[in-house]
């Protein structure tokens, strides 16, 4: 589904990576590792076009995203993508069910049965009944659970998490892994950058940063 190809990033005179060949398949959970700073997050944002690489290509069923004019990016991040960040997110001054929305709105068949799909991911994510709460009042792991269900809402193809984990209690956690296990195996490419081995350990790859080089 992925492939990336010779990819490199510099900033200025220093290299963060250079060379990066891999792929991921539909269906495929991968674990992006390394120390911090070794440009994990940068790697996840040249995928999700939050950013561009120095050079090479990432392939998207074919075609090269990394130049994607607006359109295409605008279509690329509604159509396939989903990401989970350390930090959720979320519209913090609107409730659960508007969050889950935001995520339907852009897609008539998503939008046509949105109070269905809310209600169905909220369950999923053991947040069943909670759809009028405020965001701000969640605990942070409720939080992590809402944007999980936001992405169970959009049903992206390929999923970007950066950090998911981090702040997250072991309960918490291992919540949002099962579900993101769950998309995976129902035909989801997932890449998740992490520093928890519990997390690594659920995957089905690993990719290992290292400074200024990734390694197999
Ligand atoms: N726009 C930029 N200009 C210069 N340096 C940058 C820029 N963006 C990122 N960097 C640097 O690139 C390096 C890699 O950052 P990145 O966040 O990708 O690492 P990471 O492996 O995800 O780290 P962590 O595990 O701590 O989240 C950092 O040293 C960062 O300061």
């Amino acid at each position: 589904m992925i492939e990336i190809v010779k990819l490199s990033k510099t900033f200025g005179t220093r290299t963060l990576w250079s060379d990066v060949t891999r792929s991921v398949s539909r269906g495929e959970m991968v674990a992006l590792v390394g120390p911090s700073g070794s440009g994990k997050s940068t790697l996840l944002n040249c995928i999700g076009l939050l950013d561009k690489p120095s050079s090479g290509q990432i392939l998207y069923e074919g075609k090269d995203i990394t130049g994607f004019g607006p359109r295409e990016s605008r279509l690329f991040r509604r159509d396939v993508l989903g990401y989970l960040f350390q930090n959720y997110a979320l519209i913090e001054n609107a409730d659960v069910a508007a969050n889950l929305k935001v995520a339907a709105a852009p897609r008539r068949s998503l939008r046509d049965r949105s109070d269905a799909a809310v209600a169905e991911a909220l369950g999923r994510v053991g947040l069943a009944g909670r759809q009028t709460e405020k965001v701000h009042r969640l605990s942070g792991g409720e939080q992590q659970r809402v944007a999980l269900a936001r992405l169970l809402v959009k049903q992206p193809s390929l999923v970007l998490a950066d950090e998911p984990t981090g702040a997250l209690d072991h309960d918490n956690a291992t919540v949002v892994v099962d579900i993101l296990r769950e998309m995976s195996e129902a035909g989801c490419a997932v890449v998740i950058a992490t520093h928890d081995d519990r997390v690594r350990d659920r995957c089905d790859s690993v990719f290992a940063f290292q400074n200024e080089a990734m390694a197999a």
